[in-house]
């Protein structure tokens, strides 16, 4: 089996109208992307993870799939009716029958964290056997490490767990975070998601990783508090849970957030000082980490 695979540039003004007059007219598939992407003009649009981007780019491609056996300038000119539009011009390429399972695992190498740290997806050796190995595969839930929030958060594990620590991960999505505390010696860890998803995922991830971690809804987390509470979330949810996160951490424990905008940093900060003796910003790729002490009240 074969496919037809059509590139159409477009103005982005009806870009997505087109998409879904090519998909009403009968393509199998239609995706949009940045027409200029790769080129020194490529618009990069930054959206915060889980968040829809409501933008698209001023020239935009539709790459567009149909059956082999279709007749692609038929369905074209239809979706160019439809839309009220001229017909565009377009390049058609034939994809070959494929293993689509290898071809997506391809493009999920091990990240490295640090010199001891690895997330290595579950096809893949672990390049350094001896580092300390997250095995996790991209799912349904936040987390895999390969962006920059999650990334700042598993560097500050990484650099500060000693051994023993308890550790709760709020907004944990994957279990990433909180697995990776368990692997670099914490003594107990807990997750919490509002997704019900995020906790089935943890609770898998965390079996295939060989730890007992504990995950619940936020309305069944036990109460207590930790040495560590660490948050990738995003900035509007911790601007409302400071008082709830702070509530979490011993004196003298650690809170590390992460999911803030460089631009949001200060007023996070500013907002996090009420309960926390808070540290420079660490930015990645305009990401932030910002961490504190809690002080005694
Ligand atoms: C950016 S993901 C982070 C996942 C993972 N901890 C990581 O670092 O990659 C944020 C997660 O927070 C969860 N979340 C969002 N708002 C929340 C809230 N108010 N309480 C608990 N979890 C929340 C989302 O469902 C999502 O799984």
């Amino acid at each position: 089996m074969a496919w037809l695979q059509a590139t159409i540039d477009t103005p982005s003004t009806h870009a997505e109208a087109l998409s879904d007059a090519l998909m009403d007219a009968g393509a199998l598939s239609s995706a949009i992307e940045d027409a200029l992407a790769g080129t020194d003009a490529e618009q990069p649009i930054f959206g915060e993870p889980g968040e829809p981007v409501d933008q698209l780019w001023a020239h935009s491609r539709l790459v567009v799939l149909f059956d082999e056996a279709a007749d692609v300038a038929l369905i074209v000119a239809a979706a160019a009716n439809a839309v009220g539009v001229p017909m565009p011009s377009y390049s058609i390429e034939r994809i070959e029958e494929q293993d689509w399972v290898r071809l997506t695992q391809s493009q999920f190498d091990p990240i490295r964290i640090s010199d001891r740290l690895w997330i290595t997806p579950t096809w893949h050796e672990s390049p350094d056997p001896k580092a300390v190995n997250l095995q996790l595969d991209p799912g349904l839930a936040f987390g895999t490490g390969s962006h920059p929030t999650t990334r700042l958060c598993l560097q500050w594990l990484d650099a500060h767990i000693k051994g023993g620590e308890t550790v709760l991960d709020y907004g944990c999505g994957s279990g990433i975070l909180a697995i990776a505390a368990l692997k670099l010696g914490a003594g107990k860890t807990v997750g919490t998601d509002i997704d019900p998803q995020a906790i089935r995922a943890s609770l898998d991830n965390a079996q295939q990783n060989g730890v007992s971690a504990e995950f619940f809804l936020p309305a069944a987390l036990p109460a207590g508090q930790h040495d560590v509470v660490v948050a990738n979330i995003l900035a509007n949810p911790l601007r409302m849970l400071g008082e709830l996160l702070a509530s979490h951490v011993k004196t003298g424990g650690k809170i590390v957030l992460s999911g803030i905008l460089a631009e949001q940093a200060d007023e996070l900060s500013a907002i996090y000082s009420t309960w926390f003796e808070m540290d420079a910003p660490v930015f990645d790729e305009g990401w932030t980490r910002l961490t504190g002490t809690k002080r005694a009240i």
